[in-house]
């Protein structure tokens, strides 16, 4: 089985490479982000870990977690969000190994796909043999998700600045893809890397 992991800053287009790895190659996609929120759903595994660290002012009055109210506490306190991470990521880890030996023994054929914006933070190459660097330079994705998802400069600037630097992420990628420029492009590029 192909293990890639996709990585890459906010905004820079890893949910854009991932569905054409999914439409176009077939890929069985992990996301990271998607595994953590079911995990912090009421009765799973984080919900009230989550709650025993930042208080029941975090559960929203649809009896689930607030993810705004808890994203405001842990981007602008590096300490918070490292208290958020030891309880996410570890579940997240062990629901993403559950997976892929799921995966090996039913669909070993498959290529499967982890995404995380901080894959190489969590640890994840030990399992990723390919690692892809989805980049985009600063201002781009900040347009991007002020258009898209109405984010603000200032929260953009925020989730940044506890994100892992290009230069870092250039150094340990196996691969890099420019998602500077068109969709056209980005395709391209996956073209050649899933034809290696
Ligand atoms: C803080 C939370 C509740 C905010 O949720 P919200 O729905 O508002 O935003 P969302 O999950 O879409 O995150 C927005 C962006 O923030 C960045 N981000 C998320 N978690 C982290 C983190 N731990 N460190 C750095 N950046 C992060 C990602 O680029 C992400 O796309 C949520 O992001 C969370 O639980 N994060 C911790 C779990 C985690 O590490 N998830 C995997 C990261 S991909
Ligand atoms: N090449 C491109 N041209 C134009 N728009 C793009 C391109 N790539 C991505 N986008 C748009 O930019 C926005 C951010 O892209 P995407 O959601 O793929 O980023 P992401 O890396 O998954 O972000 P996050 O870390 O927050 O999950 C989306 O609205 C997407 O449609």
């Amino acid at each position: 089985m192909r293990i890639i992991g996709v990585t890459g800053g906010v905004g820079a287009g890893k949910s854009t490479v991932l569905k054409v790895l999914k439409e176009e190659y077939g890929a069985e996609l992990l996301m990271a982000d998607e595994i953590g929120r079911e995990l912090m759903e009421p009765g799973a595994a984080c919900f009230r870990p989550v709650i025993e660290v930042f208080g029941e002012t975090v559960i929203g009055e649809d009896g689930r977690l607030n993810r705004g109210k808890i994203a405001e506490a842990v981007f602008k306190d590096p300490e918070a969000l490292k208290k958020l991470n030891g309880i996410i990521h570890p579940a997240v880890r062990r629901e993403i190994e559950r997976r892929l030996s799921l995966l090996r023994m039913t669909e070993p054929e498959k290529t499967a796909v982890i995404e995380s914006a901080i894959l190489i933070e969590a640890g994840y190459e030990e399992i990723c043999p390919e690692i892809w660097y989805v980049r985009a330079d600063k201002e781009t994705r900040i347009g991007r998700l002020m258009e898209s998802r109405g984010y603000s400069r200032e929260k953009c600037l925020e989730v940044m600045a506890n994100q892992m630097a290009d230069e870092e992420l250039l150094a340990r990628a196996t691969a890099v893809i420019n998602n500077g420029g068109s969709r056209t492009s980005t395709k391209e590029q996956i073209a050649s890397l899933m034809a290696l």
